[in-house]
């Protein structure tokens, strides 16, 4: 049986134009990625800044088109598909992104942002529905009572109450996926919780499986407690598994160093000086990325291999991880880091 969706061997390539020399220079914002999301499951996509996160987002929602590769949706490649197929894809799966404001309409409210695409969509067929489906949406969102929100613009709402309008927005079209593109960065911390526990509702309840993107790992480790958790690095997946796996035995020496970086709540260990296990703290250009595995510049364990040939995802345990060395990387545990 086919996955829900699934990324075969895809590279996004862009090209910036250079000034200087005239001639555009690549970046290769994803290189040979390799995935496949289920129905209903939850998955973690953990990277820093630039490692091309938002870019697997944005070909996940058919927002950019890949360079080679192609993405299967309930089996079909989603750029063969005729006017009706890539409908049904681009109902299936939604965007929620990370700036509420820029994503709704500041001249409209929230009953004509949310009453919009159910009425395009003929998911409704008249205004009366209209209104006790906006209705609905706000509730499941948790925007009650709803009548109060119905009228407003989105800049009488605070972050989190516009972030719940974005879901309700995505789960208006009865979507199979989500893809939540660090829905929670640019709200409070003290709301931050409560988007996070709504998509877990929403998942539970509705069934939609979510892909969430972040650079922290604290989140990630929250909401995909029983999902997986995938780790990019320039482009590359460097590590995926279930989030329990992955984090019991983090293997790929970049996630490890990523988890030293996560401050300890435990006083006896956070008073241990903790020295990050890189030789650098500099990541690389993605424009001009270095050779061979493209970790090697920054790793403890490189050597003459790692500089030279690029290492494949293989299965190492319970997990998947793309390290020469992997066998030789020591355990990392927070309790035995020194
Ligand atoms: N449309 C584009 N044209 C040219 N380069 C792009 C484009 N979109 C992204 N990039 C580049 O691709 C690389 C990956 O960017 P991306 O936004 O996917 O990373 P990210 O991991 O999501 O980072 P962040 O967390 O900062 O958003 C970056 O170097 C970025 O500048």
């Amino acid at each position: 049986m086919s996955s829900l969706l699934e990324l075969r061997n895809i590279s996004m390539i862009f090209e910036q134009k250079s000034e200087l020399f005239g001639k555009p220079t690549p970046i290769p914002a994803m290189t040979d990625i390799q995935l496949s999301f289920e129905p209903g499951e939850i998955v973690a996509l953990v990277g820093e800044s630039g490692c091309g996160k938002t870019t697997l987002g944005k070909v996940v929602t058919g927002l950019h088109k890949p360079t080679r590769g192609q993405l299967l949706f309930q089996g079909k490649d989603i750029w063969k598909m005729n006017k009706g197929e890539f409908s049904e894809y681009r109902q299936g799966v939604q965007l929620v992104q990370q700036d509420s404001y820029a994503a709704l309409n500041p001249m409209r409210t929230i009953f004509q942002s949310l009453s919009d695409p159910i009425m395009q969509q003929k998911l409704v067929n008249s205004r009366k529905e209209a209104y006790d489906r906006v209705c609905e949406l706000l509730n499941t969102v948790g925007l009650t009572p709803p009548e109060q929100f119905l009228d407003k613009y989105p800049h009488q709402m605070s972050g989190g109450q516009r972030q719940r309008v974005l879901m309700a927005r995505a789960i208006s079209l009865r979507p199979k996926l989500i893809v939540a593109d660090e829905p929670v960065s640019m709200i409070d911390v003290s709301l931050r919780m409560a988007i996070l526990q709504l998509m877990s509702t929403l998942n539970k309840k509705l069934g939609i499986a979510f892909i969430y993107i972040t650079h922290d790992l604290a989140t990630a480790r929250y909401i995909a407690q029983h999902g997986r958790m995938v780790v990019m690095y320039l482009g590359k997946i460097v590590e995926q598994g279930s989030l329990h796996d992955v984090l019991a035995a983090p293997k790929h020496p970049y996630l490890q160093a990523l988890l030293s970086a996560v401050p300890v709540p435990n006083p006896r260990i956070a008073k241990v000086k903790r020295e990050l296990p890189l030789k650098s703290l500099d990541m690389p250009s993605i424009s001009n990325p270095p050779p061979g595995c493209a970790f090697h510049p920054r790793c403890l364990y490189a050597d003459l291999t790692c500089e030279q040939i690029a290492p494949s995802l293989l299965p190492t345990g319970r997990t998947i991880v793309s390290c020469h060395h992997v066998e030789k990387v020591p355990k990392w545990t927070i309790a035995t880091e020194k």
